[in-house]
């Protein structure tokens, strides 16, 4: 599906987003936190507008993503597969194809909703991350306001997917998004899941009222 939506994609999440994921962008770099000297893995990175960030102050990025479409994208906009600090690799959430013990921060941002079997890339994502680092989850999430949560649940099925097609073309994609982000754990569930993959301290803050959470973890052993 993503190799289909691969170079319209990231103007679409500008258009159906009102520019908001700029910012939730943002947040994340924040949250991670990367210094120089550091290596991050940014899973799920699709064209590697996710990762772009997190070189800044000075850290090397990994941007792995089993889609070749989407992957061919940012290799082709940032000039080659590794260019000024980001590494694209192809790469399984499921079965990473890196060793043990190999980043500081690991991080995924709008990818993990995505994968087949959360609970094993969330064991995979702690097996890849030094003992002490850390791990951050962008993702869509749910309004803690139950009338609110409704209205924008209708904003997802009916709006969306009508908007996001009439710029992508790939209106079906798009009905995808909508259905993924209705069925996705809520905060404290995800907060579940990272614990039970073994991740410790775990802590999450919203992000426009919840439509977004920001979850970090950490490595302790
Ligand atoms: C919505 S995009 C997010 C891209 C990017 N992180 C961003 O913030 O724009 C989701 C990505 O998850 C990737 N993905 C889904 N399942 C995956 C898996 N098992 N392993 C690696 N990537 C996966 C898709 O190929 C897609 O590029």
């Amino acid at each position: 599906m993503f190799d289909g939506i691969a170079d319209r994609y990231d103007l679409v999440n500008d258009v159906i987003s009102l520019g908001q994921d700029r910012a939730w962008r943002r947040a994340t770099v924040n949250a991670v936190d990367a210094h120089s000297g550091e290596l991050v893995l940014d899973l799920a990175a699709g064209t590697g507008t996710s990762s772009e960030s997190f070189i800044r102050k000075g850290a090397r990025v990994i941007a792995c993503d089993f889609s070749l479409g989407m992957l061919s994208t940012g290799v082709r906009r940032r000039g080659g597969a590794s260019r000024g600090g980001v590494t694209f690799v192809a790469g399984d959430a499921l079965h990473l194809p890196f060793a043990d013990g190999t980043f500081d921060a690991v991080t995924v941002s709008f990818g993990l909703r995505n994968v087949n079997d959360v609970d094993l890339a969330l064991r995979e994502l702690l097996r890849v991350t030094k003992v002490g680092g850390r791990v951050v989850i962008c993702e869509f999430s749910h309004i803690p306001v139950g009338f609110v949560d409704r209205l924008y649940s209708t904003y997802l099925m009916a709006a969306l997917p009508k908007i996001a097609g009439a710029v992508s073309g790939k209106g079906e994609s798009y009905d995808y998004l909508s259905e993924s982000i209705m069925a996705w754990p809520a905060q404290a569930d995800l907060a579940r899941h990272l614990q039970d993959a073994g991740w410790s301290r775990v802590a999450w803050r919203n992000l426009s009222c919840g439509i977004v959470a920001l979850h970090r973890g950490f490595r302790e052993q």
